[in-house]
C-alpha cells in the first residue's frame, strides 16, 4: 500500500527529477559541510578529514578520476528508479517493456557516438569489466590456436592485470615500451606481432598524461595482420571523436563515470563484421546476447545513454572549452614558475587537453601534494599509497624519479570554470614558491650548482 501511494505521488509529481537535479548544488553544500568549524577571520568552513584540515570544499580538478553527473543525465535516469522500475528482461508486462525500450534506446545512443551498430554494444559495470571481458574473453576463446597478447607498459592497471592473469595461464604477453612522449612506436608494434598473437590492446587516451595513441594506424596494422584490436576508451569516448570503423577497432571499452554519467556502468563494443568471438566472464541468464549475464541496470544504462548523447552533441564545445582552460592553466603556471616540466607530448594535437600533467623541479614531492590539499588533483607521487614507487606510467616515459614524485595531474572538464583554473594557478604558484624558498636545492640551483653532480640519497 505504502509503495503504491509512493508511486502515485511520484507519478503525479513528474517534475520531481528536474527539481531534484536543479537542487544538486544545494545538496552538495549541505553534504560537504557537516556544520564544521569556521575560520574566524574569513568565515570559511574548516573541514577535518583523514587528519587533515581543509579550508572549505576543495576545488575539483580530477576529471580523469571521475566526473560529476550532468544534471541532464540525472533527469533521464530518475524515472527508471521510481515509477518505471521494471526488469528490462520481463517479457510479460508493460513494466518490462518500458524498461527494455529505454535500454535499447540507450544502446542506440552509445552506438551512435562511436559509429557502431547497436547490436555491437554490450552493457557492463564499467571500463574495468569491459577491459577484463575483452582481454580474457578473446584470449580464452582462442586459446587452442593462439597464445600471445600485446599491450603497452602505460595501460590502466585493469588491462595490465588482465594480461598478468593470462600469463598465469600460460600466455605470452608483450608489454611494449612507449616513447618519452608516451606515444607507441608503430614499428615496434608491428614487429611484435606474431602468428600466434590473438589481440593487441592499446588505450586510446592515457589517464595520467592524456596522450592520444594513433588508433587508426594501430587498427590498420592489426587488421592487416589478422589480429584483433582492443582499445580502452575510458578516457577518450565522448571526449574526442572516435569512430570504430575509421580506426578499425574490434573491441572498445567505455566507462559511464568519466563522461558525466553514473558510476558502475560501462559498455563494451564488440565488432560483428568481421565477427569477434569471445568467451563471456559471467555465467547466468544469458543477457546481452550471452556476452554478459545479469539483469541490465536500467537506470544506469539510461544514464550512460544520456551521457553519450550529450557528449556527442556537445563534444566540439566541450573540447574547445577544455582547450581554453588548459592553455590558461599551463601558461598561467609556466609564466610564473621556472623548472616546470610537461609530462606527455608537447604537441597539443597528441594530447587530450582536459589533462595537464606537470612536474615541479626542486620541490619535495610529499610537501607539494600535502600542501595542495585544497585542490583535488591527482599525483604521480606515491606518498598517499602504500608503495613508495612513483607512477609506473611516468617511469615508462623515462621521467626522472625526482620529477615523477612531484607530478600533478590537473583534470578539467565540462563544468570547470576559468575562475577555478585561476585559483588553481595561484595556489600552485604560491605553494611551489613557498617550498622552494625553504629548499636548499633551489638555493643551489639559483647559485648555479649542477645538481646532476650531486650524489642523491635514496628516496
Ligand atoms: C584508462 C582507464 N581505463 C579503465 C578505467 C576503469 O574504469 P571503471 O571505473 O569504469 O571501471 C579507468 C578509470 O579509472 C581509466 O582511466
Ligand atoms: S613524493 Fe611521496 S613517495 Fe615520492
Amino acid at each position: 500500500m505504502l509503495q503504491r501511494i509512493g508511486l502515485q505521488l511520484l507519478h503525479h509529481g513528474r517534475m520531481l527529477p528536474t527539481v531534484l537535479s536543479q537542487s544538486s548544488a544545494v545538496l552538495r553544500s549541505f553534504s560537504a559541510a557537516p556544520q564544521p568549524a569556521e575560520d574566524t577571520d574569513t568565515g570559511v568552513p574548516i573541514i577535518e578529514k583523514k587528519g587533515i584540515s581543509l579550508r572549505g570544499v576543495p576545488l575539483y580538478l580530477d576529471m580523469q578520476a571521475t566526473t560529476p553527473m550532468d544534471p541532464r543525465v540525472i533527469d533521464a535516469m530518475l524515472p527508471f528508479m521510481t515509477e518505471q522500475f521494471g526488469n528490462p528482461h520481463s517479457r510479460t508486462h508493460l513494466y518490462g517493456w518500458e524498461s527494455e525500450e529505454a535500454v535499447e534506446d540507450a544502446r542506440a545512443k552509445i552506438a551512435r557516438l562511436i559509429g557502431a551498430d547497436p547490436k555491437e554494444i554490450i552493457f557492463t559495470s564499467g571500463a574495468t569489466e569491459s577491459n577484463n571481458t575483452a582481454i580474457k574473453g578473446v584470449a580464452t576463446y582462442h586459446k587452442d590456436k593462439k597464445k600471445h597478447v600485446i599491450t603497452t607498459q602505460t595501460e590502466h592497471k585493469c588491462v595490465l592485470d588482465s594480461c598478468r592473469w593470462l600469463q598465469q595461464r600460460g600466455w605470452d604477453v608483450t608489454y611494449l615500451p612507449v616513447r618519452p612522449d608516451g606515444l607507441l612506436d608503430l614499428n615496434t608494434l608491428e614487429s611484435a606481432i606474431r602468428p600466434d598473437t590473438a589481440l593487441v590492446s592499446v588505450m586510446a587516451v592515457n589517464n595520467e598524461i592524456g596522450v592520444v595513441q594513433p588508433l587508426k594506424e594501430i587498427g590498420e596494422i592489426c587488421r592487416s595482420k589478422g589480429v584483433y584490436f582492443h582499445t580502452d576508451g575510458a578516457q577518450a569516448v565522448g571526449k574526442i571523436p572516435l569512430d570504430v570503423n575509421a580506426a578499425k577497432v574490434d573491441l572498445l571499452s567505455i566507462s559511464g563515470h568519466k563522461i558525466y554519467g553514473p558510476k558502475g556502468v560501462g559498455a563494451l563494443y564488440v565488432r560483428r563484421r568481421p565477427r569477434v568471438r569471445l568467451e563471456p566472464l559471467m555465467s547466468g541468464g544469458g543477457q546481452e546476447r550471452g556476452f554478459r549475464s545479469g539483469t541490465v541496470p536500467t537506470p544506469l544504462v539510461v544514464g550512460l545513454g544520456a551521457a553519450c548523447e550529450v557528449a556527442q552533441r556537445e563534444m566540439e564545445k566541450d573540447l574547445a572549452h577544455v582547450k581554453r582552460l588548459e592553455e590558461r592553466l599551463r601558461t598561467g603556471i609556466v609564466s610564473q614558475l621556472q623548472g616546470v616540466v610537461l609530462n606527455g607530448p608537447s604537441d597539443p594535437a597528441q594530447r587530450y587537453p582536459g589533462n595537464l600533467n606537470l612536474s615541479f623541479a626542486y620541490v619535495e614531492g610529499e610537501s607539494l601534494i600535502m600542501g595542495l590539499k585544497e585542490i583535488a588533483v591527482s599525483s604521480g607521487s606515491a606518498c598517499t599509497s602504500a608503495s613508495l614507487e612513483p607512477s609506473y606510467v611516468l617511469r615508462a616515459l623515462g621521467v626522472e624519479e625526482e620529477l615523477a614524485h612531484t607530478s600533478i595531474r590537473y583534470g578539467m572538464g565540462r563544468f570547470t570554470t576559468e575562475a577555478e583554473v585561476d585559483r588553481a594557478i595561484s595556489m600552485t604558484v604560491d605553494h611551489v614558491n613557498k617550498l622552494r624558498e625553504m629548499s636548499p636545492l633551489w638555493e643551489m640551483v639559483q647559485e648555479g650548482v649542477d645538481l646532476k653532480s650531486i650524489q642523491w640519497a635514496q628516496h
